[in-house]
């Protein structure tokens, strides 16, 4: 793979000169001069409608970025992603999401083994499990069928699951329900397990190492709760399956292996729903909606392989990005969902996007002079209107915004929907126009201000505007369009990754944390001073066990 730094590009070069062009304009003045900007600068791509018209960009700036994507190899890079080469180089690994959901089954080859026959074969397992579970023919214990699964994972063992299945809420199947358990806070797990019948509840142990402190703490806490009515270790079989990579350390648990849906070190946790990670899923949405789930991200991946850049989605949301990050020095990005089943979405690729990109040395070795991943957040509209926008629209901050609408609300109550998405086009709408000194002096005249208190009040009414934002329009949050939206996502935080000219693939940056942990850990369990750290971690420590 082309181990290219993007500022030593001409395409760099030129971006820089452009920019300085750029940087004054106003998007208002773009939409006077140009009656097709929306329509120039807009994609659709089956029910989802991309509109990016409402940034600070020109033709000639997306020729200049997708310039810069040519001259990164990111169609090289996207070729070795799904032919498997082993792109996560730090780890060794192919990254074969794409796999997971390749509804096609055109072969797939690591290390010269197709891996479809084995991702199909899982599947089918899946299938057939999930049908059980949701047919109630799975009887635990006392011989009374399944009504809980519980999911005990942590990162991408739990993000996705919780995303999707909270989005898809209104196709949960008839007498199941879903929950999750990842911080290795006890209350998480206690307060879970309250409501819950060990008779009827199923765990799925969910850990991609099988290693993972808070996972196989809660596991543990789960499987004891469990035994304490159950009583005989030979239930467990009926009630705790595993979703992982570790067959050793599954059977070292005590699962029946024959109850293990595995995946495959190729498989990144942050890229594994549609793995055996989406088993969850597939049990409370049933496997049919799963399936159109994996249809819709396949058809993503599908768009993003094989569409020219300067029409593939991901691609130019993901340029757009690059064009804020690195010339605007815009540090954030926020993904507002105007839908409240999408509460978990920002979350979901907060990690996503900040694990893949949160990197600061590049595929050479040596640190970057650039900014790479920005910092993602987000909360569903509208409450957000009502907490964080105001910095929004005024601070000193840019913060490019993704906004997100379906126009088909599961839960079309009276007129919610259509206040929902009034506040939706506002929003982007007043961003982008901002409003005038004179447009809030005639304003506050109308009120019947006086001279010196329309004098006075009139700066901090004023909205600059020209704040970006890309508009989601989508028609209705369905299996086949989350699963679009998922694999959008996905594919831009690749193509910068590939521009960043950084390793999106592994996570080294979890494991200091980790190591440490492990280390103070014994410290905790007894009354001795503790002396072996700095003198903040010291006194901390040796506070807390007094407090104790
Ligand atoms: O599935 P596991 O192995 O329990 O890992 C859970 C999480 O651990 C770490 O925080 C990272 O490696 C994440 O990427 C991962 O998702």
């Amino acid at each position: 793979m082309l181990k290219q730094n993007p500022t030593q590009t001409p395409a760099w070069q030129q971006l820089t000169q452009h920019f300085s062009a750029m940087r004054q304009m106003q998007m208002k003045d773009l939409f006077a001069a140009d009656p097709q900007r929306f329509a120039q600068f807009s994609q659709r791509f089956e029910d989802v409608l991309v509109d990016y018209s409402k940034n600070i960009v020109t033709a000639d700036t997306l020729k200049a970025l997708l310039q810069l994507a040519e001259e990164c190899g990111l169609k090289a890079a996207i070729q070795a992603m799904y032919s498997g080469e082993k792109i996560n180089a730090t780890e060794g690994r192919s990254v074969l999401h794409v796999a997971l959901r390749n509804r096609s089954n055109r072969p797939i080859l690591v290390d010269g083994v197709d891996v479809m026959p084995e991702v199909n074969a899982v599947l089918a397992k899946m299938e057939a499990f999930s049908k059980r579970i949701l047919s109630g023919e799975w009887k635990g214990y006392t011989g009374k069928s399944i009504t809980d699964i519980v999911n005990i994972g942590i990162g991408g063992s739990d993000l996705g699951p919780v995303m999707v299945t909270e989005a898809l809420k209104p196709y949960w199947q008839p007498g199941m329900a879903v929950h999750f358990v990842s911080n290795v806070d006890g209350t998480h797990i206690a307060e879970t397990l309250k409501p819950l019948n060990p008779e009827t509840t199923l765990f799925c142990i969910a850990s991609k190492t099988f290693t993972t402190q808070e996972t196989m703490t809660n596991a543990e806490t789960a499987r004891d709760w469990f035994l304490k009515t159950a009583k005989d270790q030979s239930q467990v079989a009926k009630h705790f399956v595993a979703l992982s990579t570790n067959e050793k350390a599954v059977a070292a648990f005590g699962i029946d292996t024959a109850n293990m849906f595995e995946f495959w070190d190729w498989v990144g946790g942050r890229y594994s729903l549609s793995s055996a990670i989406g088993l969850p899923i597939a049990c409370v949405i049933g496997f049919e909606n799963f399936k159109a789930m994996l249809e819709g991200l396949h058809a993503m991946d599908e768009h993003f392989y094989n569409t020219p850049f300067e029409q593939n989605i991901p691609v130019l949301l993901a340029l757009i990005g690059i064009w804020y990050n690195n010339f605007f020095d815009a540090a954030t990005e926020a993904i507002l969902p105007y839908d409240q089943y999408l509460h978990r979405f920002a979350a979901y690729f907060q990690q996503g996007n900040m694990e893949s990109n949160g990197k600061y040395v590049d595929r050479n070795g040596q640190p970057v002079e650039y900014q790479t991943g920005p910092i993602i957040w987000g909360e569903p509209g509208t409450n957000g209107q009502h907490a964080f926008y105001q910095l929004i629209h005024q601070g000193t901050k840019m913060i490019p915004c993704d906004f997100i609408a379906p126009a088909q609300s599961h839960n079309p109550l009276g007129d919610h929907h259509v206040k929902l998405m009034s506040n939706f086009f506002a929003q982007t709408e007043a961003l982008l126009m901002g409003k005038t000194e004179a447009e809030v002096e005639a304003e506050l005249q109308k009120q019947g201000k006086s001279a010196a208190e329309i004098a006075e009040l009139t700066p901090f009414k004023v909205f600059q505007g020209n704040r970006p934002t890309n508009s989601i329009l989508v028609k209705k949050i369905d299996p086949r369009t989350l699963g679009i939206l998922i694999a959008m996502y996905e594919h831009k935080i690749f193509t910068q990754g590939v521009i960043w000219n950084i390793y999106s693939f592994d996570q080294w940056g979890v494991e200091l944390g980790k190591q440490l942990a492990n280390k103070i850990l014994p410290e905790l369990e007894n009354t001795s001073t503790v002396n072996s750290h700095d003198a903040s971690t010291n006194g901390l420590i040796n506070a807390f066990k007094a407090m104790r």
